[in-house]
């Protein structure tokens, strides 16, 4: 399955909006309680000039001066009662968009959880990242910011259109006409920019995926003396985001001018056709005054809604870029089986039966070349085999099939006779115990790294740990870490050797005792006497383990069962190993 965002289709603003609506399901209540504090804003501001003109009609030009402070103190408790509801609406609002961003986040991590290998494969973290962190903040601060204000602007922009229409049809008319235009140039125009905005998040991620890559690989650009090299990817990558944004800055202001010419278009209407009416009997000064307040009204909130209009096609943007990977489905689907309330009983098959059997398997990674074609081979229960075969072979590859990092493309792989599709993700990696080239670690102490995953242990305290591990053989390789148990670690394992890092792996793996135990090339930088400790425990492992090792290194695999040689798409028994040796040596695959 393809995987790659990059390549995503885009939806529109209509599908986009409907997604995000459902995913605000839950602030319904919120999200009307906001409304309704909207309304009472809305309804203040489009009162008060109306108030206003009155007042000055009916109590200033005939000089009632009580009623003028009753007029005075009614405006003087709305003006309170709006700054209340200012205030409520952004608290409302900002909460909503904070629980919206918190949940958003972990959606989509939690979607990353589910993804398999092969995602991970085609897109770079960088992006990732910059997909949960800042793309998600992208639509935050709009549905915090930008919404209230835009729905504000909206209900103020309907009522003033209402008091301009009713006060006097053909001079609210008039002033309206410039808003038809500014409609218009809004449609045309924002396909266009949310294209801009979507190219310009779309590099930022780029510039994410290429300061995480040269983070990561800091010590082999240094060792090669390649930071030119990097600096120089490095700066491609951010004039790619320095242009992008200055476009998509240049898009999202380009609404600014165009309103503000076409209002103050709509106040020069207003003034000298009010003007005229006043000369011609029929209009007064106070309605005049009245409806520039609401000419202002009108399209002081519509040069606002510029401003927003552009925060709101970032949002779009940035969510198409969220819910396209809210929206995968990860292709390693359990078989039915699993889901089913009469799951299928686990029986613990004997010693000497088929654990794993690849049943006319072919592989190939998305978009890659076939690694293996055709693969039909069984491994017995208790038994030890070793993977052998030029670098590239297919040996990994193998070894995942066998822990389900991915599916065949073709054929089928089974765990103690069942499809390995048909066993949940509880119960196949409690079942089997992969050792990678590359161990992972996180930060923590050596024991939170070795109980990471081990459901059984996790409660133990630190004594009746060493007491587990001393009857398995594994406390003696503590001694190569200076703190024991509590040796600290960070994420990346910097502060810890290679072998160090293989051996918690290694201690990891078997304190779980899986069933399985994959070690590929788990000891390769383990020295020599150590190895042998290491033999001596997968020797201590029950008799019913089957051991599948991957060793470049032969004396590994010298007590191997059976030797698998891997090369060209093939797996063959190699026979002894002497004759895998010759095998190695001659570079050339079994026929
Ligand atoms: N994630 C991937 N995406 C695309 N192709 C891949 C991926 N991983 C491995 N390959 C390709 O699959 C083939 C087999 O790789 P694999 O890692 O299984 O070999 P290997 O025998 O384990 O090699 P080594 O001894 O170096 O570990 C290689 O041609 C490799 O380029």
């Amino acid at each position: 399955m393809n995987y790659d965002l990059s390549n995503a289709p885009k939806s529109s603003t209509k599908a986009a909006l409907k997604k995000m609506l459902l995913f605000l399901r839950p602030e319904r209540q919120k999200l009307f309680l906001a409304l309704g504090i909207m309304i009472l804003n809305s309804g203040i501001t489009m009162l008060t000039p109306y108030l206003i003109g009155y007042t000055i009609d009916h109590y200033i030009q005939t000089g009632q001066y009580h009623g003028l402070m009753v007029y005075c103190g009614i405006l003087l408790g709305l003006y309170l009662v709006w700054a209340w509801t200012e205030y409520m609406q952004t608290e409302v609002m900002g909460s909503i968009g904070q629980r919206m961003l918190y949940s958003l986040r972990n959606e989509v991590f939690g979607k990353l959880q589910a993804l398999p290998v092969s995602f991970f494969n085609q897109n770079k973290s960088g992006d990732l990242i910059a997909r949960i962190n800042s793309d998600t903040d992208k639509v935050n601060q709009f549905f915090s910011q930008s919404l209230m204000r835009f729905v504000d602007s909206v209900f103020a922009m309907t009522g003033a259109m209402i008091f301009l229409l009713s006060i006097h049809l053909r001079l609210g008319a008039a002033t309206l006409v410039p808003g038809v235009f500014i409609l218009v140039f809004v449609l045309v125009i924002s396909p266009w920019v949310k294209r801009k905005n979507a190219v310009s998040l779309k590099s930022s991620g780029a510039l994410s995926g290429e300061i995480q890559e040269s983070l990561h690989n800091f010590k082999t650009i240094i060792a090669f003396n390649r930071r030119d090299y990097f600096r120089r990817r490095f700066a491609t990558a951010n004039k790619d985001n320095y242009s992008a944004a200055l476009h998509a800055g240049l898009a999202n202001s380009v609404f600014v001018p165009v309103f503000a010419l076409f209002s103050n278009l709509a106040q020069l209407i207003v003034l000298t056709y009010g003007i005229y009416l006043i000369a011609e009997g029929q209009f007064t000064i106070g309605l005049l005054i009245s409806f520039i307040a609401y000419a202002q009204n009108f399209y002081q909130p519509l040069r606002q809604l510029a401003a927003l209009w552009a925060s709101f096609q970032t949002a779009m943007a940035a969510w198409d870029r969220i819910s396209v990977i809210i929206e995968l489905e990860p292709d390693l689907k359990d078989s039915p089986r699993v889901d089913s309330a009469n799951q299928v009983p686990v029986i613990s098959i004997a010693k000497n039966q088929p654990v794993i059997e690849f049943k006319q398997v072919h592989f190939a990674y998305p978009g890659g070349k076939q690694v293996l074609s055709d693969i039909n081979f069984t491994l017995l229960k208790g038994k030890t085999y070793a993977l052998v075969g030029p670098t590239g072979g297919g040996k990994t590859t193998t070894a995942s099939l066998i822990a389900r990092l991915y599916d065949p493309t073709n054929g089928q792989v089974l765990l103690e006779g069942r499809d390995i599709r048909s066993f949940s993700a509880v119960e196949r990696t409690a079942k089997i115990g992969f050792i990678l080239q590359e161990p992972f670690l996180f930060s923590g102490s050596l024991k939170d790294n070795i109980l990471y995953g081990n459901a059984d242990y996790q409660h133990l305290d630190s004594e009746a740990l060493l007491t587990r591990m001393e009857q398995m053989g594994l406390s003696n390789l503590l001694k190569r870490f200076d703190q024991g148990l509590e040796t600290p670690l960070n994420s990346a394992g910097e502060s810890i050797s290679l072998g160090q890092k293989q051996l918690i792996a290694f201690i990891r793996a078997v304190l779980r005792q899986p069933e399985i135990l994959i070690l590929d090339e788990a000891t390769a930088n383990i020295d020599t006497v150590t190895e042998q400790l290491l033999g001596e425990i997968l020797e201590k492992l029950p008799e019913s383990t089957t051991r599948v090792i991957i060793a470049h290194r032969l004396n590994t695999i010298e007590n191997a069962d059976e030797i698998f040689f891997v090369n060209g798409g093939k797996i063959t028994p190699a026979g002894t190993f002497k004759h895998a040796l010759q095998l190695l040596l001659e570079g050339k695959r079994v026929s």
